[in-house]
């Protein structure tokens, strides 16, 4: 599959008083699933109006494979790209499989890939019935249904868990796992963090429509100042002595309890903490490590009242 990439370059998109992108730059592709974060009115969707070519920033541009995003080349691309809104409107007169048939024939796609699809999002045994008898997830599912119709290179997809139960949300991040392993390219937006932080490969953090942060998580993380938690369980009486020999880097607190010793550290102090943890012998039993979550990240980052 050809490695399709969608470049935004210095793009800006204002709605009357609201600047809803403000001189956004990023480069999209290689197979990567990236995770595009931002609070509520962030830019998400503008930012995914503007890659689908639904909307022309103001200035700057978008890049598809190196062209323009517009006119009739970016048309026939626009064929190997799935897209999810945020709230995928429908038919509810008609059944699943006649909603599909339609997004097949606008998609160019043979409806002999219908009945596929649903079965690969777990709606097979509800094909006959009508979508205004679906429920929430269902119609998500069915949402889902139609950006796998012709196989997408690249994918775009808006809060697409809203709505899904736990095995649902399972079996949709299955799928793309799938579809990544066939080279495809994911761009998801999700405000529940905890789902996707070890998923993507890669985090666009919006704030107030500018680019907070952008990388792994690891990398985002090591820009960050949100503290490493370490939790040592320490030998009946040794916690006082183990909380001396680590005491303390300039940047780590250190609390002791009955039997444990709980260390917050900034990261780049966690390792060389964790070499003087091993070298205390058996006085420590067992110890756990936190790393900073997504959403402890995103709060210092991509909070409205972001920190860093
Ligand atoms: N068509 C429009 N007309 C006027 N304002 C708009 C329009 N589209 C977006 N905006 C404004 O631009 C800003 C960014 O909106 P956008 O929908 O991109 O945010 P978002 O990050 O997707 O938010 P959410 O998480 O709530 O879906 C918001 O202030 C929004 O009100």
């Amino acid at each position: 599959m050809a490695d399709y990439r969608i470049e935004v370059r210095k793009a800006s998109c204002r709605f009357g008083d609201v600047q809803a992108l403000d001189d956004v730059s990023l480069a999209i592709g290689g197979g990567q699933m990236v995770g595009l974060i931002g609070h509520n009115g962030a830019g998400k969707s503008t930012l995914f109006k503007l890659m689908l070519g639904l909307a022309r920033p103001d200035s700057g541009e978008v890049l598809v494979d190196g062209a323009p995003a517009s006119g009739e080349r970016f048309r026939q691309a626009r064929r190997r790209i799935g897209y999810l809104p945020e709230s995928f409107a429908t038919w509810d007169n008609l059944t699943g499989s006649e909603v599909l048939g339609l997004f097949a024939d606008l998609k160019g796609v043979p409806r002999a890939q219908v009945m596929d699809v649903l079965m690969r999002v777990g709606l097979a045994h509800a094909a006959g019935r009508r979508v205004g008898g679906y429920s929430k997830g269902m119609r998500q599912r069915l949402g889902f249904a139609q950006v796998l119709l012709g196989a997408p290179e690249l994918v775009f997809l808006d809060e697409p868990t809203n709505g899904l139960d736990p095995e649902g949300i399972h079996d949709f991040y299955r799928i793309l796992r799938e579809l990544q392993a066939g080279g495809t390219t994911v761009v998801i937006t999700s405000h529940i963090l905890a789902d996707i932080q070890d998923r993507v490969d890669q985090l666009v953090i919006l704030r107030g429509g500018r680019v907070a942060a952008q990388g792994t998580l690891a990398e985002l993380r090591a820009a960050a100042t949100e503290h490493a938690h370490i939790a040592l369980r320490v030998r009946t009486g040794a916690a006082a002595d183990v909380a001396n020999a680590l005491a303390a880097g300039d940047d780590a607190a250190i609390e002791l309890r009955a039997d444990s010793v709980r260390i917050a550290c900034a990261p780049r102090h966690k390792m060389p903490l964790l070499a003087r943890i091993a070298a205390l012998g058996d006085a420590v039993l067992d110890l756990t490590v936190q790393d900073a979550s997504l959403e402890q990240l995103f709060l210092g980052f991509g909070g409205k009242h972001g920190t860093h």
